[in-house]
């Protein structure tokens, strides 16, 4: 099994270190190819073995899964380069939301996956959404998710609900890490105490938060109650959260979804404007 990356920016890399970390994937096992060589060239240094391609059309020849790791207004291109190449018999993921998967059914004729990563796949943990396309048998699907399985939990979604769950599951890392950042930041400025101690402190917090509603048998709401003493000091801060925080999921749920809505369309040009062309 060769698996091919085309891009290894931020995701791309992530994964591939992620794949090789968990023992899915031998650095002899991928090729990788970006459009600053230079990237993956630092990555076949970190891990002897990982083959550095010249091109795109490289990645998809050696490979018999292909991992498209670039942003959704480089898709085009990408896919007029590798098209001519892509075997029935290959697979080919795409971890990009706004590129439907009938898009690119329409335009390749391998077995399509979309599936969509998070940060939290570098450590092993977190997510990753699955959406299979029509092409994938049930074995496929099997496979493929067996083998993010390494680095994640693969849940499978529907593509409708590709843009909240990826809101939850790998913006949300972000969105956490603001919340923590100015619970920080208020520490220090209220109290004094050390950027430092506040930022170890919150993130064993967030840590062992995470656990709890994994594995811990809690949920938010249960997890709030419990650690909410009656006539104690968390509820007084809860009051205030619930105050502050009223309506703020909402408006942040309808930018990313307007946003993911200006590159659907963007991209859903680009893509049907070349099929015509092609024709
Ligand atoms: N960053 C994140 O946490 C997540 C990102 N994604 C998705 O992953 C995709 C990539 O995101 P990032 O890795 O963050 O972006 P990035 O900009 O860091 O990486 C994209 C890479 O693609 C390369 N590239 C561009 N055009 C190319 C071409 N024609 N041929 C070969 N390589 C080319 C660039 O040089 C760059 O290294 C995006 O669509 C994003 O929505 C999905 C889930 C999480
Ligand atoms: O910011 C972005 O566009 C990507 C999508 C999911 C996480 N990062």
């Amino acid at each position: 099994m060769k698996a091919g990356f085309i891009g290894t920016g931020s995701m791309g890399s992530i994964l591939i270190e992620a794949f090789i970390h968990s023992g899915a994937f031998n650095p002899e096992q991928i090729i990788a190819g970006n459009r600053t060589i230079r990237k993956v060239e630092l990555l076949a240094e970190t891990y002897p073995g990982l083959l550095v391609a010249q091109s795109n059309r490289e990645v998809v020849l050696e490979s018999d899964i292909i991992f498209l790791c670039v942003k959704p207004s480089e898709f085009k291109k990408v896919i007029d380069e590798i098209k001519e190449d892509v075997l029935p018999s290959q697979f080919i993921v795409s971890i990009t939301s706004p590129v439907l998967i009938k898009h690119l059914e329409s335009l390749l004729p391998s077995k399509i996956s979309k599936i969509i990563p998070s940060i939290t796949n570098y450590v092993l943990s977190g997510a990753t959404l699955c959406i299979h396309g029509n092409r994938m048998q049930p074995e496929d699907k099997e496979w493929l998710e067996n083998l993010f399985a390494h680095i994640s939990s693969p849940i499978r979604v529907s593509e409708n609900y590709t843009r909240i769950s990826s809101d939850l599951s790998s913006c949300g890392p972000a969105f956490l890490a603001n919340f923590i950042q100015s619970f920080i930041d208020a520490a220090v400025e209220v109290t004094g105490i050390s950027p430092e101690e506040a930022t170890l402190l919150a993130s064993e917090m967030t840590l062992g938060t995470g656990k709890l509603l994994t594995t811990g048998g809690f949920n938010p709401t249960t997890l709030q109650k419990r650690v909410s003493v009656p006539g104690g000091i968390t509820a007084e801060g809860l009051r205030i959260l619930d105050e502050e925080l009223s309506g703020v999921f909402s408006r942040v749920i309808h930018a990313t979804h307007d946003k993911y809505q200006e590159d659907l369309e963007k991209t859903e040009q680009q893509l049907t404007i070349k099929q015509q062309s092609s024709q």
